[in-house]
């Protein structure tokens, strides 16, 4: 079972899974910035398309991304080793409220584009060495709400999902990344795209 997460009142308080501390901004920019920044972001990032070899197949990862740092560190992840770009102004502007709010330094970000609701990320945790121990990953959408699942590594029992609207902001840091996987599944509704922005530091 599949249980569905909503916002809490305070925004401050972590959402109450086991083994995580895990924070959910429902409306963390307003709706009209966050209209801009969906369309902004969707005309001017540098977007890309890599593949990834699943199973011994090369496949055509199903969204888009971009990868910014404001240092050269390359990113590597899924067998695939992206090297950042500069951030952009509006990148810095998003960036700097994260960081006055969440108290934490980012030095990149990486930018998911899902282009409809047959774009998606498989079950993974952000446990790359090079996030170091206990990461905090902060992650914006922007456009389509999609959903966000969270399964713990080894208690079957402990299935959630969250609506991520536009605007929103997601928290993971302390020990997420050890014992939870996240995912963002396809869907067959018609959906407009959605992108999401993951503010990490290497
Ligand atoms: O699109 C999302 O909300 C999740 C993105 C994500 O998990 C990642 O980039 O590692
Ligand atoms: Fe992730």
């Amino acid at each position: 079972m599949v249980t569905e997460l909503f916002p809490l009142r305070d925004p401050q308080t972590p959402l109450v899974l086991k083994n995580s501390e895990i924070y959910f901004y429902q409306d963390f920019f307003d709706a009209a910035s966050a209209e801009n920044y969906n369309n902004s972001l969707h005309n001017k990032l540098p977007w890309q398309q890599d593949s990834i070899k699943l199973f011994g197949k090369v496949h055509p990862q199903p969204r888009l991304t971009a990868l910014f740092g404001n240092n050269q560190k390359p990113y590597t992840y899924s067998n695939i080793t992206m090297h950042p770009h500069p951030f952009s102004p509006e990148l810095l502007e998003i960036k700097k409220r994260i960081e006055e709010e969440t108290k934490e330094e980012f030095t990149t970000c990486l930018a998911n584009l899902y282009r409809s609701g047959q774009d998606s990320m498989g079950w993974h945790a952000d446990d790359e060495k090079e996030l170091g121990r206990n990461p905090a990953i902060a992650s914006v959408s922007f456009g389509a709400p999609r959903m966000f699942h969270l399964k713990h590594k080894t208690d079957p029992t402990q299935r959630y999902k969250i609506r991520l609207p536009s605007g929103s902001l997601l928290l993971m840091k302390g020990p997420t990344q050890h014992f939870w996987l996240h995912q963002i599944p396809k869907t067959s509704r018609p959906l407009e795209p959605r992108i999401n922005l993951t503010f990490r530091s290497l």
